[in-house]
């Protein structure tokens, strides 16, 4: 079993680690080898979305997932997740990596298909509407609204990144995206397939209090 990253951040202002993290870092621990041989000799550029903690891209960096020589980028729309993210990976020595915090919405900030392994826990929870972005900084509760409120079916904030996977993803490029049942999933990737010809694998799933979360990956056979 891979090591998990030692956290320790202020929960008022950042996601808290949770059973979807924990569920996100199965999948990507369980898709190691594939990932490793999909990516070999040659340098990846891994970008995840929303980091929260940083829990996540710690994960990666510690364990060199998919390879040694990768860029990281960890994209999130609140500012303390930035802040945190960066302490999360000095806190378990991963300063050698290179890894870029970068405020921005979603993929908005990259060039076209320039990301390798795209990673997303998304604001999956269904709600009447994705909240709006806070003003400030200091408007700390309405940071954690976004991070858990996703709309409609709570798949608002996920299908605009699913929309535009091909606009986003290099020609080798893969997805790792968390799902809650509410979400309707299974419909979800029959879609993908439908309009943009997306394969897809369910990686890990799990119930988690009243809640069954799942892992897809999003992928091209090239
Ligand atoms: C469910 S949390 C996941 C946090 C962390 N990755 C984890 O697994 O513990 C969702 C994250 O997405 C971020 N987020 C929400 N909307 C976003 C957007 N439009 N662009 C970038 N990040 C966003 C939130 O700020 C939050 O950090």
């Amino acid at each position: 079993m891979l090591p998990t990253p030692y956290v320790k951040c202020d929960y008022s202002k950042v996601y808290e680690p949770s059973e979807d993290s924990f569920l996100l870092l199965d999948a990507l621990e369980e898709d190691k080898q594939y990932l490793q041989q999909k990516f070999q000799n040659q340098l990846a550029v891994v970008c995840e979305l929303g980091p929260g903690s940083g829990i996540v891209t710690t994960f990666l960096m510690q364990n060199e997932i998919p390879i040694k020589n990768s860029l990281y980028f960890a994209v999130d729309i609140n500012p303390w997740a930035l802040e945190t993210t960066l302490d999360t990976a000095k806190r378990n020595s991963c300063e050698k990596y290179f890894m870029d915090p970068v405020r921005s919405s979603l993929c908005s900030s990259f060039r076209n298909n320039e990301i390798d392994l795209l990673v997303f826990n998304p604001p999956y929870v269904p709600a009447e509407e994705v909240p709006l972005i806070p003003k400030s900084k200091e408007y700390i509760d309405e940071w954690l609204d976004l991070a858990l409120l996703g709309g409609k079916d709570g798949m608002d904030v996920t299908q605009i990144v699913l929309d535009n996977l091909n606009q986003t993803l290099s020609t080798k490029g893969i997805a790792y995206i968390l799902f809650c049942a509410r979400n309707k999933p299974e419909e979800v990737v029959k879609l993908m397939k439908k309009k943009y010809n997306w394969d897809s694998k369910l990686i890990v799933h799990r119930k988690a209090g009243w809640e069954v979360l799942s892992v897809y990956r999003f992928y091209k056979d090239i």
